[in-house]
């Protein structure tokens, strides 16, 4: 476990130059943020229940995810499904061998927009049982995320107030669970 958090710790490290220099920034740009990164692994098993979109039946309901950047491993039953608006609904076919790296909302933040949060869902049409395992990295806890000067103009003024890394994610899950105060009544 410790090795496999270490190797996610290296693999995010990686990704995050390439997001700088997709952004014109120096390649080290965000590693100052990252040297105290929060990592979070969300082990996961799918029911061997097929899936029923249209009575709102799925592995897992569509989604952004929260942070930074999401780097998934799946076993080979497929399931995953992410959406454009060019093409709809689309398969993400396993491959063992491969990460899946998905952008979360706080990239999309912090970029005013300039790098997007897929949104994905997991359709189980084979009705076989599913692991993955997500490892989502995130900056600093105290890290400031507000829109990078490269990436807001006149033109394109920012479209989010600035907050914290901790504050963001605090935020996105009391939003998920703001409507279960309402059920328990
Ligand atoms: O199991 C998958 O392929 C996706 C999991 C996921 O979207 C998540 O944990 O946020
Ligand atoms: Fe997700």
């Amino acid at each position: 476990m410790e090795q496999y958090m270490h190797a996610m710790n290296e693999l995010g490290h990686r990704l995050l130059r390439l997001l700088a220099l997709g952004l014109g920034l120096p390649p080290d740009h965000f590693d100052r943020f990252f040297d105290r990164p929060m990592i979070f692994l969300r082990p996961l098993h799918y029911a061997p229940k097929v899936s029923a979109p249209s009575d709102g039946v799925f592995g897992a309901g569509a989604h952004s995810d929260y942070g930074m950047l999401t780097l998934l491993k799946t076993d080979e039953v497929p399931g995953l499904q992410i959406h454009t608006d060019a093409t709809g609904w689309m398969d993400v076919p396993p491959k063992p061998e491969c990460f899946i790296i998905n952008l979360g909302d706080m990239l999309e933040r912090w970029t005013n927009g300039m790098y997007k949060s897929t949104l994905h869902r997991v359709v189980n049409t084979t009705g076989k049982e599913r692991y993955s395992l997500a490892c989502f990295f995130e900056p600093n806890f105290d890290t400031l995320v507000e829109c990078l000067p490269q990436c807001c103009s006149p033109e394109r003024p920012p479209r989010f107030p600035p907050t914290t890394s901790g504050q963001h994610l605090l935020d996105k899950y009391a939003s998920t669970h703001a409507g279960y105060a309402n059920l328990k009544q």
